[in-house]
């Protein structure tokens, strides 16, 4: 037996009273760009979901993969720039995101927790009509003018409806759906969504038992730099407001508010360069990083 498969064994032993918690219940995994790393993280990440499945959970992956569509665009020499955490997309940009994302990180994703022994199949929002989506309008307010801007960030979206069907269908199959954060809008526009918000609307419609968000610091710190355990939707906006929760946290604290106020029973931000985190965060007492509760 491997050091992994035995480190799983560990964290499962005393996991019973968490077992019967999760039993047939779904857990949605938003596996970011920054989490997945070395190939080795990717293929300990699949083992982890394949052993959910295997112990009756019913993962959902959502993946990003902005760092993997950076090196894309340096390779094809184009600029990217981000406007308030999210890629400005015209129609070339647009190409080589779904490229990538619907392309070789979804199939990789797919394939590390197939090789672990559960099947998993990559679609995107646009499969199985998953996901329509609309054009995200963004403002900004000129602090000196107080004059509002609306910002065009060309084809960016946000998701207008999820139609769970055919993640249900898969789970009914036992198949660990693995979703590209694509949608497409009414017209069959293309759209490029943040991850986050994705992996937020798909927990929401399925009123998931748990999100969980892996990305690449411990959770939500205070100002100490101290992880937060547990928070609730008052405290996360009280961080906000104080501005010790800020830049790239915000948009996930965000997502894990809206899967909360839809049904989800908790939402949790984690490192996913942790080994195991899924399984620590699920099966031990005292978790692994900041479970966001109604
Ligand atoms: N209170 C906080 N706790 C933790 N991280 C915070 C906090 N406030 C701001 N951040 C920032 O949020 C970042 C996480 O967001 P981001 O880098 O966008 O993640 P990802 O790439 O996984 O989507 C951290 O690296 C950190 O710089
Ligand atoms: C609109 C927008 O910004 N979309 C993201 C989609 C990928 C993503 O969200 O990846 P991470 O989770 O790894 O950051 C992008 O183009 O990078």
């Amino acid at each position: 037996m491997t050091d992994d498969a035995l480190d799983q064994m560990a964290i499962l032993a005393g996991a019973l009273p968490f077992l019967k918690r999760y039993d047939d219940q779904i857990v949605v995994v938003k596996y970011g760009g920054h989490a997945m790393g070395e190939e080795e993280t990717a293929l300990r990440f699949g083992r982890d979901i394949a052993l959910l499945e295997q112990v009756g959970v019913n993962p959902v992956v959502v993946h990003g993969g902005g760092p993997q569509i950076n090196a894309m665009l340096k390779r094809l020499n184009v600029k990217s720039t981000f406007v308030q955490g999210l890629r400005v997309t015209d129609a070339e940009m647009l190409d080589v995101v779904e490229m990538v994302l619907a392309g070789p990180v979804n199939k990789q994703v797919a394939e590390a927790i197939t090789r672990a022994g559960a099947m998993a199949v990559g679609i995107s929002g646009k499969d199985g009509g998953l996901i329509r989506a609309r054009k995200l309008t963004r403002t900004v307010r000129d602090p000196g003018s107080n004059i509002e801007q609306v910002l065009d960030l060309g084809f960016v979206g946000e998701p207008e409806e999820v139609n769970p069907r055919v993640l249900e269908l898969m789970i009914g199959a036992d198949i660990v759906p693995v979703v590209a954060p694509v949608g497409v809008g009414a017209d069959g526009q293309t759209y490029n969504i943040n991850a986050d918000t994705v992996a937020g609307a798909i927990a929401g419609k399925l009123r998931a038992e748990r999100l969980l968000m892996l990305t690449d610091v411990r959770g939500v710190l205070d100002r100490e730099g101290k992880l937060i355990p547990e928070m609730t939707v008052a405290e996360v906006r009280r961080g906000i407001e104080e501005g010790w929760i800020s830049g790239g946290m915000i948009p996930k604290v965000e997502t894990c508010i809206y899967a909360v106020e839809r049904g989800v029973k908790g939402a949790v931000i984690l490192d996913g360069r942790v080994p195991h985190a899924v399984l620590l965060e699920l099966f031990t007492d005292g978790g692994a990083g900041t479970l966001i509760k109604p």
